[in-house]
Parts: C-alpha cells; structure tokens; sequence
C-alpha cells in the first residue's frame, strides 16, 4: 500500500479513535452531573474530575497517582470512598491539560480491574463527600522534602540542653517544647518583639532546605524566624491562625522524625485533618494560612491510611480521603517552622481573621471553670445565650419524643403533676395529657415557644425552681444537667429536681454520654450526617443522611479496648492548654468538658443575638489543672470502620426516632471567627459528657433519694431516682 495512503488511514484511524474517547468522555460529563451533581468545565482548570478512577472501581491511590503524576506536579488527590471517580488538581494548569490530552481514554491496569479514564476540568470539588476532603485552599505538602541526612543534621543543630537562654529562646511548654531562632514568639500576646532579634539567626543547616524552598517558587522571600516544636507522644498543639501581623503570607513547616495528623479547620465548618510524614514540608498560603485554623491534638495514636507504604509524593494525605484506615501509634516529631517577620500592616483578603484589620487576635476558647462565679459565666454565655440565640432553629430540630421518655411519661398515673426541668420546646409537655405538666427552662427564647404552643411554662434556672418542695409526681430534666460545668453545680441540679418530688415521686434524667458507642452500637449521634456539612448537620433530628467521617478524634477511652466493662470512671483525657476544645460533630468524644459547634440555620430568627465574638470575652481567666496526657486509643476506630461498611449494605436509617440529647449541629471546631465571614453564624454550646456510671454516682450523693434504674440509650446515660 502507498505509504501515504496508509498514513492517511492510520490518522482517519486515530481521529476515530480520538472522536470515541470524546464522546465517552462527554458522556462521563453527564454521568457525573447527573449521578452526583459534580459539574464539569470545557474551560482549563487545574483540578480534573477522573471518571472511572475512584476506588469504588477498585483503583488504589497509588496506581492511580503514578499515572497522574507523570502529567506534572500533584498538589492533591482525592478519592471519596466507594465513588467511581477521583478529583486530581495539579500545581499549574498546563499539567492538569497535558493530563486531560494524555490520559483521556487510558486504560489502566489495576490489580483489582481494568479502567478506562475520562478526565474532565472542573471548577471547583462540589460533591459532598470531595468538599470535606479537598485539602484547605493554599496548602501544599511535599512529601521527602529533605533526605535522612538532612534531616539528621536538622535534627543535631537543635541543643535542647541550652535551656531559657535568651539566644535561641527556648520554652518547655506545657504539651511540647519550643525553641525560636531569629525573633521570639511569645505565647503571652501571640506576636514577636520585632526590634528585638535574638543572638542566634537560623541554624546553619536550614540555609541548603529555604534556598530549595525559594528554588521551587514555595516562597519567594528568605524567612528570618524559626521556631522549633518538638512534640512527644501525646502532645499537641492548640488550633490556631499564626498572627496576621506578625508574619508575611508564607508559612513553612518541616516534619522531622515521627509523622503525626494537624488537622486545620475553617470557621465555615470544614474539617480536613492532613497526615504529616516525617521529612515532609508543609507550606501554607492564602486561605489556608490566613483563615484555616491548624492545630495538634495531644494523643498518643493517629488515624492513618493503611499499609506499609507511605502515601505517594507529592499527595497530600488527607485522612478522610482513604478508605483503608489504620492505627499509628505517634513517636517524638520535630518540626521546623520557618516564617517571614511582617513590617508592615497585613492587608490579607481575611478581614475575620486579620488582626491588622481589627479582628481580635487571635481567637481563644474559653477555659474550664475552676470556681463558682467562672463557671456562672461559662454557660451564660457558652449555654443561656446561645439558648436565646437558637431558639428557633434549635425548636425546629425537635419535635419527636423520645420513645423511652414517653414510657416513663405514660405510666404516671392521671392527675399526677409533672415538672419539666429544662423543658426546651416544651416536646413532652403534651405527651401524657392525663396530667398536669409544668415547664420551666432557663431561654426566655424556648419558654415564649412553648408559650405559643399553649403549654404552662415559666423562665427559670434548673439550679433553683420556684416551686414548692414536695410538690411533684414526677420531674423530668432531659439533656439539662450536661450543661452544669462544675460537679457541684451539677449536684444541686439534682438535688433541686429531688427536693422538687413528693415522697415517693419518680425523677427521669437523661444526659449526654461519653460512650456514644455502646454494646456494639453506634449512637444516632454517630451515624447521622447531613448532605451537606455547611449547614446544620440536622435540620431536623430525624430526617438524615448518612455520611461517616473516617477520621477518629483522639479517644481517652482504654475500656473499648478489651469490651470490657468500666469499674470505675476514668480519667479521660481533658483539655488542652486549660482550654476546652471545640468538639467535631460526629465524632467520638475525646473530652468530657468541650464546646459543641451549632450551625444557625439561614432564616431561622436569630433573636438578634450575636454568636460569641472571638476572644472578646474571658469566661475565666484561671487555667484548669487538666492534664491533656491522651493514653488510649481511639474508642471508635474498629466500629467506624465497621460502620463505614455498614453504610454500603445500609445507607438509610430508621427515620422515626428523634435524639433525646441536643445533638444537633454541624461540625465547625473554630471558635468566633465565624461570625462575621459568613451568612450562617456558629455558635458553641459548652457541654460536660457524662462516663458510664458517673451519672448514678451523682445521684447517688443526693440524701433521701434512690436510683430505681439507669440505662444507656442512644448516647445517653439515663436514670430514674425515686424520692424516699
Ligand atoms: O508543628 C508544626 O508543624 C506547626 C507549629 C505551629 O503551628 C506553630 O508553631 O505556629
Ligand atoms: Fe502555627
Ligand atoms: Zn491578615
């Protein structure tokens, strides 16, 4: 055959070829929309949409990855569990079109199956599961950033012997030790003496590691400060923004020795822990730096994506972003954090978040009370005030008793009086309409609801009701006393609810348990997650969605390790730094005492009451003695595993019963900021979660009063008392 001929042929072959990789791809396109509302672009973007690349087709990360990254650099990947797609967003859009012209129609071998991929830009990661997990806008992790030989040298030019010198400025912080060279952070403002450069300058060694870092375009001006944590097992780091002021955009930080998770949060709710390999650099720019919080939590084990390897170079291991989980128990990690001192006022596009811009800086939780008076303060503005301010959206969310709640309503006897303590909306109110009940509950806001709703109601504190002593059949006080910040504050709320019986008269209480996983079972609290995590993870409590996070907060709790059952209540692991820490929905609990994210519904009347400003008001000014020592393992790590399985089988749940706790809200850890960046404030509702058997011990301090039976039910521990 003529040679030109044949040419001809082979390139009407190939456009053929090209014209059906097109229509397939054009076809994925729609899928996606269709299927799972991801939208994609004709316009070139960095991030591509890789259809039939996800590992719900059997595709492994790293399979996957080699073929990506020989298009160019890869700054994140991620693979929602069970999708049959994958999301890849390069450093630079020429990378991300060399991927769609190369790589469209590539079939791939995996050990598991054979795919062919269709590569598609998209403008951003809409889908829900990819939102949670796309890494924070700006962050970057390079992974084997500097050799073992580097690091080694790193590692030897930091002398921990030379203590509070004021050269290097080294501090042992209560949950890690820090050394600074060039200027000196200091803890007691959050900010650096600029006129006052310490003696030592960078190490030596640090020269050859920056010089790459400029090299690579990762900073574009030489840091002059360092400041060196080092962090044994079990320690931590607060959540924090480094001060605006005091540094310039570019943050890096080098991980030497043991790997470890920081976990960054923004004041939107996004949660995306990100695993740090020993030898990595973090750089964190923009968004990331400027508005995300990131932080350490102090515990001895991380949640790791399994098998001996590493996660490939270059891919940032967003926990969450793996299916294959595992433990890793946390050894001694070094980090390096190298920043630029600012001169001049920061101008950064994060207004909420700019000290230079009038926000406060930086946002600081508030600390677990230690007297009377602290304590007093803490729920008038972590309880009453929120209360007041979520009234509506918070009445919204509960409308189905509790099935347990109304036995014990039904079986009072016609003509009883009962006392709602803490009453709410006033849901149980109505229940028994056999007797006279009674509300009180300590929100103006909730009591006018009730009020509405024709029920007898009055403003009061559950620490002292005006009623009369010995006036009552029954009291009931459901997700109240785990408002009580104080054991004794707690205590008298029970005594008021025994004092308030008639001999013979039945209490029922209910509070929020520790063990949101008990017998086996997952709590609904657990389980439950909402399409979508900008909003309130439950706009009502019974009508949800399922959407685990993998991602296993640290857990005090040794007992789940063998099943066995506690003999006498632990010391689960407290607070960091003195401060509560706000707690991620839909996780285990890793404290007893924390502040619970509520996401304010667009639309639902806020009562004109602002969420709590950042850092504005001190609720205490004392440091708790709380060690934040984090021995156990994560209590929930088989059972999240397990229920992310049981979520293929069983995506629904039962939608008729309704949570007796205020479990509520969605997840957004930071405290403050959030109030003025976004349409939807977050408040914090301080809670103290109840042990198994802390509950009856409580009751069992009050005189003149028994526990008749107490059981767990649905991440509640709940008694029944009976006055003498
Ligand atoms: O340990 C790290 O990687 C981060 C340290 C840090 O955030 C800080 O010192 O501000
Ligand atoms: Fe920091
Ligand atoms: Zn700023």
């Amino acid at each position: 055959m003529d040679p030109c001929v044949g040419s001809v042929l082979k390139a009407v072959r190939r456009s053929k070829e090209d014209k059906k990789v097109l229509r397939k791809q054009i076809k994925a396109s729609h899928t996606l929309l269709k299927h799972e509302g991801i939208a994609t672009s004709t316009q070139p973007t960095k991030s591509l949409v890789v259809a039939n690349g996800g590992l719900g087709n059997g595709v492994r990360r790293e399979e996957l990855s080699t073929v990506l990254k020989e298009m160019g650099e890869v700054e994140a990947l991620v693979m929602p569990p069970y999708k049959p797609y994958a999301f890849v967003t390069y450093r630079s859009e020429e990378s991300a079109r060399e991927a769609v012209t190369q790589l469209n129609g590539l079939k791939l071998h995996c050990e598991e199956n054979n795919v062919t991929l269709y590569l598609s830009y998209v403008t951003s990661v809409t889908s829900e599961e990819e939102t949670s997990v796309v890494l924070p806008e700006g962050l970057i992790l390079v992974e084997d950033f500097v050799t073992p030989e580097e690091e080694a040298l790193l590692l030897a030019a930091v002398d921990w012997s030379s203590s509070t010198d004021d050269v290097t400025a080294e501090k042992a912080l209560k949950h890690r030790r820090v050394k600074h060279y060039g200027f000196e952070f200091r803890y007691d403002n959050n900010n650096v003496d600029k006129d006052k450069p310490l003696a030592a300058g960078l190490p030596e060694p640090c020269l050859p590691v920056l010089k790459r870092c400029l090299n690579n375009r990762y900073i574009d001006i030489m840091p002059d400060q360092l400041t060196v944590n080092q962090y044994e097992a079990g320690q931590g780091i607060p959540p924090h923004v480094d001060t605006h002021s005091a540094f310039e955009d570019t943050i890096l930080s080098l991980s030497l020795g043991a790997q470890t998770v920081m976990e960054f949060r923004n004041p939107d709710g996004r949660f995306v822990p990100v695993l740090l390999p020993g030898r990595s650099l973090l750089v964190m720019k923009g968004e990331s730096r400027y508005l995300w919080t990131h932080g350490i939590t102090p515990r001895k084990f991380d949640m790791v994506p399994a098998g001996d390897q590493p996660p490939p170079v270059g891919i940032a291991a967003d926990v969450r972003a793996c299916n294959n989980l595992t433990l890793s128990k946390r050894g001694t990690r070094t980090s390096f954090t190298f920043r630029k001192i600012r001169h001049e006022p920061c101008r950064c596009a994060f207004p909420s978040a700019c000290d230079s811009q009038g926000s406060p800086s930086p946002p600081s939780p508030p600390s677990l009370p230690c007297c009377h008076d602290d304590a007093a303060r803490l729920e008038e503005e972590y309880v009453h005030r929120v209360y007041d301010a979520i009234a509506c959206h918070f009445s919204s969310t509960r409308h189905s008793p509790w099935p347990r709640v109304c036995h014990f309503l039904s079986e009072l006897l016609p003509g009883s009086v009962l006392v709602d303590v803490g009453c709410g909306n006033g849901k149980y109110l109505g229940v028994n309409p056999e007797v006279t009940a009674i509300g009180c509950d300590r929100s103006k806001a909730l009591v006018q609801i009730c009020m509405v709703r024709g029920f007898q109601v009055f403003v009061s504190d559950a620490l002292s009701v005006p009623l009369r002593s010995a006036s009552c059949d029954a009291c009931i006080s459901i997700a109240v006393i785990h408002h009580f910040s104080t054991q004794e504050r707690r205590l008298v709320a029970v005594r008021e609810l025994v004092r308030l019986l008639k001999p013979g008269g039945k209490a029922l209480i209910y509070v929020w348990a520790y063990e949101q996983e008990y017998n086996k079972q997952k709590s609904k609290y657990l389980k439950e997650k909402n399409k979508d995590h900008h909003e309130n993870l439950h706009s009502t409590d019974d009508t949800l969605e399922e959407r685990q996070e993998p991602h296993v907060e640290s857990v005090g709790c040794r007992r789940h390790l063998g099943n066995s059952p506690v003999d006498s209540i632990q010391d689960v692991d407290k607070v960091a730094d003195g401060k509560l820490s706000v707690h991620t929905n839909r996780t285990a609990f890793n404290t007893q005492d924390l502040l619970v994210p509520w996401h304010l519904k667009e639309g639902k009347s806020r009562d004109e009451v602002k969420p709590q400003k950042s850092g504005k008001k001190k609720t205490n000014t004392k440091k708790s003695k709380l060690t934040s020592d984090n021995s156990g393992l994560p209590s929930t790590l088989v059972s999240e595993t397990e229920s992310d399985c049981d979520r293929k089988s069983n995506p629904e749940f039962d939608t008729n019963i309704s949570s007796p706790s205020d479990l509520d809200s969605a997840e957004a850890p930071v405290l403050g900021s959030e109030c003025d960046s976004g349409p939807m404030p977050v408040f914090h509702r301080y809670y103290h979660v109840f042990q198994q058997g802390e509950l009856e011990q409580l009751c069992g301090q009050v005189m003149g009063a028994k526990v008749r039976s107490s059981y767990h039910d649905q991440g509640n521990w709940c008694v029944i008392l009976e006055k003498e």
